[in-house]
């Protein structure tokens, strides 16, 4: 299975975030998000090719030091117009392309496998969509019999590629993850990343790091209970 992972600029990422984290830890956050995820797809068994799209520059040398192949987004089509460039440059992969969001703190190797599992359960052809805690976002998406599902992410995507999927009379299934539903896009999501992350080892304490940089931040409580 081949995997994408689009990456916007970090300058541009997380802007529904500017009224709680300033520009420089937005930046901080969408890198240490996106370095996690890869990190993570590294670790996945026998994947197929992982490719990063971006238009950002830091990402295609973090890419790069982790051995992962990257695409120069121009631009030009947004979100959809860069995944559909990323399907092309790929080619088609006989058990199917994924699509992993960069802004996923939890992303877990091991979850991507079972995702990866449940999906090849729907046989040759068929979309398997790993949504927000809201059901509105895609946050990782499997299809096989690519060419067929348009991208169609934007708003209540969730529910767009599942209609497209049903209007292409193809099996298609919601995979539920409470990981891969912890997206980290509003104020409120700060909050639930910044609690979840305190009980978790590695990436995820990178971002609860810079989170706890942020104005107002609960001050870290130490092992012996101390601020
Ligand atoms: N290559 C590429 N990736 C994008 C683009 N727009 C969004 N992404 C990526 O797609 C995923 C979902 O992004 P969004 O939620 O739309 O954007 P965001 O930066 O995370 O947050 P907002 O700015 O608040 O919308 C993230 O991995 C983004 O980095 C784009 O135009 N090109
Ligand atoms: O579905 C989408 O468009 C992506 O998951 C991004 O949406 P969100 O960042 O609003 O969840």
């Amino acid at each position: 299975m081949h995997v994408i992972v689009p990456v916007k600029s970090f300058a541009h990422a997380k802007s529904r975030l500017s009224t709680v984290l300033d520009g420089a830890l937005r930046r901080r956050l969408a890198r240490a998000m996106a370095r996690s995820v890869l990190v993570e797809l590294a670790q996945v068994r026998a994947p197929g090719r992982i490719l990063v799209v971006t238009s950002e520059p830091e990402m295609v040398e973090i890419a790069q030091s982790l051995g992962i192949e990257s695409l120069r987004d121009g631009g030009v089509g947004g979100l959809n117009g860069a995944l559909a460039e990323a399907e092309g440059w790929l080619g088609p992969a006989d058990d199917g392309i994924a699509v992993v969001c960069a802004d996923l703190p939890f992303f877990r190797a091991a979850e991507f496998e079972r995702m990866r599992a449940a999906h090849a359960a729907l046989g040759p052809t068929g979309v398997t969509i790993a949504s927000d805690h809201a059901g509105a976002g895609t946050n990782v998406r499997m299809v096989t019999g690519a060419g067929r599902f348009p991208y169609l992410y934007g708003a209540r995507s969730a529910r767009a590629h599942t209609l497209a999927a049903r209007k292409a009379g193809a099996p298609h299934q919601l995979f539920a993850s409470e990981t891969f539903a912890l997206d980290l896009d509003t104020p409120a999501d700060v909050a639930r990343v910044f609690q979840t992350a305190a009980g978790q080892a590695g990436q995820a304490q990178a971002v609860r790091t810079i989170l706890s940089s942020r104005p107002g931040a609960p001050p870290e409580i130490s092992s012996h209970g101390k601020a």
